[in-house]
């Protein structure tokens, strides 16, 4: 990451959503070098590994090209007999000779093996330990991230950064860097032959090693864009095969099939076409690469043949310059095919950590408990706050609820009753003011201790796959098998689980799809109460239930709301009417409050609601909707 682009080392939330309207930061200039830096930085802790695994890569290259070298000896012995090279190690006879030169290439070959094996183990599981340390790293930073992350991010995204990004590294880590670093040794390892054995031919076989280098990284600089527009419209995919997989039924119903099927076709011939300018600019490349490289052959081939007769080369040097050519051409060939493994993996590289160092907003600072037992009384002091992309929040809230009341929050749609809950649990901080529990302002009391103290039931209900009685354990995951009952009886939702033929192990499906909007709200309703939390929240948690369900719910809980806090948003005022207190919020600020009583007296905008809601006047006579 260009340090021009942001502030300090770590990323700010709004950086990162200013640049992610294409994708998470396409625009960072961060050369791939530096993505490599930062990894290596990340992997501290595999750092005797890596070292490991590089040296058996350059051992098992060096074993790979030694048996050119004695093919070149052999050579020498059969020409030159008595005279040869190996003669003057004491090994008087050519068949003396031989016999050494198979001995050795016997350990060679062996050393090949062993050394190949090794490397492959090491890079490997190198590469898996990575791949799930990253994936488990960033998805804990992520859980970790303020909400309002979430929503400036579509899931898409992030699942391409966790899956296909992290692939992408382990892809490279399985034989990109083994790759990578035996070209680097084929080339100083040859050269330092070639050097040896004739200063002249090294220099003109070397000649276009210059050019296939700055050849490859010309390509790297011209294909590092095109592949990071190829990750960009991957997310892109992934987003919208999410999208409309999660809302299949939406698109049954609206007969949009042909239509999504079209937007599908649309972003998937995006990829197509991302793909294919970067496949022109790979598949150019090599055959390029190859005629550089076969101007160095045939000047070893030309010169050295020319200089072995006139017997200024050593018949068997020139047979190894000959069969080290190739040695050297074709790594090089597959140069560009490993840069470009390389550059993905750092594009890859580059999406990952700048995801796990985007900072969390909403800071769990404090490992102070509420003091218990939790007497439940909750005071907004001046609450502001303004969500930053609509600029739509609350002002200046001021509200107690005593420990042990049940508060009501009624208001139109949009009037800020939900964004009161979301200050309640820190999905934000407010911009001024403060909230406390029993006193204690929420900031100064740990996220798990502040959480685990209230139970909210959301007006969407999410359940996760699984069994009944898992979604209603989830508070409270060693819960035995009474307390779900018991949880569940409060819900009301006993009578339906216990109809179903696998009762509380019935499946729920994906997201709880196999069973009513009624169905689940109770079941979010007995996860919360499980918990026994000693603040409860419900927002909206009984509007997908028939009236008769409704109002048995209710009567559960004015038997348990006894001794915790309840705080209710609901639009059916009949189901508030005996809350302690009534609150009124409208444009995001208190307007009216009081008893049910107290407000139809003041025959205010609740009392207008309550004739609209009672059939006693029309809905254009209040503002409460
Ligand atoms: N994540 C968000 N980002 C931007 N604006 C938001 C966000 N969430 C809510 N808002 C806006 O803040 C205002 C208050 O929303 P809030 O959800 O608190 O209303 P509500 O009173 O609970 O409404 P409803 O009764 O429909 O649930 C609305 O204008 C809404 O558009």
């Amino acid at each position: 990451m260009s340090s021009g682009n942001f502030h300090g080392p770590y990323l700010r939330l709004q950086d990162f959503v200013a640049y992610s309207d294409r994708y998470i930061l396409l625009t960072s200039t961060t050369h791939s070098v530096q993505a490599l830096a930062r990894l290596l930085r990340y992997a501290k802790g595999y750092r005797r590994r890596i070292l490991a695994a590089t040296a058996c890569s350059i051992i098992n290259k060096l074993f790979d090209i030694a048996p050119e070298i004695l093919i070149g000896v052999a050579i020498d012995v059969v020409v030159n007999k008595e005279d040869s090279f190996v003669a003057r190690l004491n090994f008087t006879t050519p068949e003396e000779q031989i016999l050494v030169l198979a001995i050795l290439t016997f350990f060679i070959w062996v050393g090949e093996s062993l050394f190949e094996y090794l490397y492959k183990i090491l890079w490997r599981n190198l590469a898996q330990r990575l791949q799930a340390d990253l994936r488990q790293d960033t998805y804990e930073h992520v859980q970790q991230l303020d909400m309002s992350f979430f929503e400036s991010k579509s899931s898409g995204h992030l699942v391409a950064i966790m899956n296909d990004d992290v692939n992408q590294l382990e892809r490279f880590l399985d034989g990109g860097a083994n790759a990578l670093i035996q070209v680097g040794v084929a080339v100083i390892a040859v050269g330092a032959v070639f050097f040896i054995l004739s200063p002249l031919i090294a220099l003109l076989a070397f000649t276009p090693v210059p050019l296939i280098i700055w050849g490859a990284f010309f390509f790297q600089r011209k294909a590092g864009p095109l592949y990071n527009d190829v990750r960009e419209k991957v997310g892109d995919l992934a987003s919208r095969l999410g999208n409309n997989l999660s809302g299949i039924a939406t698109i049954k119903s609206f007969t949009a099939e042909a239509r999504e099927a079209e937007r599908l076709k649309a972003v998937s011939e995006t990829y197509v076409e991302a793909n294919r300018r970067a496949i022109r600019v790979s598949s150019a490349f090599i055959p390029v690469i190859r005629m550089a490289i076969l101007v160095g052959f045939l000047a070893t081939f030309t010169i050295g043949g020319m200089m072995a007769l006139q017997g200024s080369l050593n018949v068997g040097a020139y047979g190894v310059l000959v069969f080290l050519t190739q040695r050297l051409l074709w790594p090089l060939t597959g140069l560009a095919e490993v840069i470009d493994l390389f550059e993905r993996a750092m594009a890859s590289t580059r999406r990952i950590l700048d995801l796990l160092e985007v900072t969390v907003e909403v800071q769990d600072v404090s490992n102070r408990s509420l003091a218990t037992p939790v007497r439940g009384e909750v005071h907004f002091q001046g609450v502001s706050f303004r969500y930053a992309s609509s600029g739509a929040g609350v002002e200046n809230i001021n509200l107690s609820v005593p420990g042990g009341s049940t508060l009501a929050l009624v208001g139109a749609t949009g009037s800020g009753k939900s964004t009161l809950i979301k200050l309640l649990l820190r999905f934000y901080d407010p911009h001024e003011g403060q909230v406390c529990i029993d006193g204690q302002p929420v900031r100064e009391i740990s996220l798990y201790s502040l959480r685990q103290a209230i139970g909210l039931v959301s007006q969407e209900v999410y359940l996760f796959e699984g069994s009944i009685r898992n979604n209603i354990a989830y508070g409270r995951p060693d819960a035995d098998e009474e307390s779900i009952i018991k949880a569940a009886i409060t819900a009301e939702a006993w009578n339906f689980i216990h109809a179903l033929p696998q009762g509380l192990d019935t499946p729920v499906g994906e997201r709880g799809v196999r069973l009513s909007g009624g169905q689940r709200q109770r079941l979010s309703l007995a996860r919360a109460l499980i918990k026994n939390p000693p603040i409860l929240v419900l927002d909206e948690a009984t509007s997908a239930v028939d009236n008769e369900t409704e109002a048995a719910i209710q009567r559960s809980l004015q038997r348990i709301g006894h001794d915790r806090t309840v705080i209710m948003i609901a639009h059916r005022l009949s189901t508030i009417v005996y809350a302690d207190r009534i609150v009124v919020i409208h444009q995001g600020r208190v307007i009216e409050h009081g008893t049910h009583a107290e407000l139809l007296e003041a025959n205010g905008r609740y009392a207008a609601q309550w004739r609209v809601q009672t059939g006693l006047a029309k809905a254009e006579d209040t503002l409460l909707g």
